[in-house]
């Protein structure tokens, strides 16, 4: 995880930025968090799906490395919001040395999952290509390769929970509130 003091050198007015693995709420978490928060709500897959289609056909089209680099890009426009937003990153956009290079004068909140509850999330897998054919092997395979990625990459770590999703947004304020200098919703 970063150290705080790193934090503290950053300035206000951050956007908050969720990373990890597959299946660990960033999507469905983060708009409950910006509704909590009264911030505005983007997730750079749903940009990236309005501007070049779905990604299932957008990586067998273009492949992954194509995902990323455009996926980057979208972040950096996304972060350059005029007003601080809760932005829900996909899971590999740390992949990326640039993406991790601009996420350093963010809010950078990682929600961790178990492996039943990735299982029990992921469904066929068939909205994320790099799955693949097995999904649950491959998502594991995937975790191990990232976890310290994410790590690194963190401000706040939510550790796994089996709280509802208005309770996990909860802990998230609580936890964005006791390592700012500022409340989160101001
Ligand atoms: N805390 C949670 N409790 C229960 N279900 C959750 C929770 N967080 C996410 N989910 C469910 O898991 C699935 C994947 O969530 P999603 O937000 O798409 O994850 P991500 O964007 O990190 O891949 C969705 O069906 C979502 O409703
Ligand atoms: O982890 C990944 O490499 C990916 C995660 C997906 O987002 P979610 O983490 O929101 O599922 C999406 O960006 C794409 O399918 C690739
Ligand atoms: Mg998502």
């Amino acid at each position: 995880m970063r150290q705080p003091a790193a934090a503290e050198q950053r300035g206000d007015g951050r956007n908050i930025v969720l990373i990890g693995p597959m299946g660990s709420g960033k999507s469905t978490v983060g708009a409950a968090l910006a509704r909590r928060l009264h911030r505005p709500h983007v997730d750079s897959d749903h940009f990236f799906v309005a501007r070049h289609g779905p990604i299932p056909e957008y990586f067998s089209l273009h492949g992954e490395d194509a995902f990323r680099a455009e996926e980057q890009s979208i972040v950096a426009e996304l972060l350059d919001s005029p007003r601080p937003s809760v932005i829900s990153l996909g899971g590999g956009a740390v992949l990326s040395a640039g993406t991790r290079e601009l996420l350093r004068d963010q809010q950078v909140v990682l929600l961790d999952l178990t492996e039943d509850q990735a299982a029990l999330r992921l469904g066929d897998g068939s909205s994320r290509p790099i799955l693949g054919a097995h999904p649950v092997q491959a998502w594991k395979r995937i975790y191990a390769e990232r976890e310290q990625i994410y790590r690194d990459c963190a401000d706040i770590v939510m550790t796994p929970d089996d709280a509802h999703i208005d309770v996990r947004v909860d802990h998230i304020v609580r936890a964005l509130n006791t390592t700012s200098r500022r409340d989160p919703s101001v």
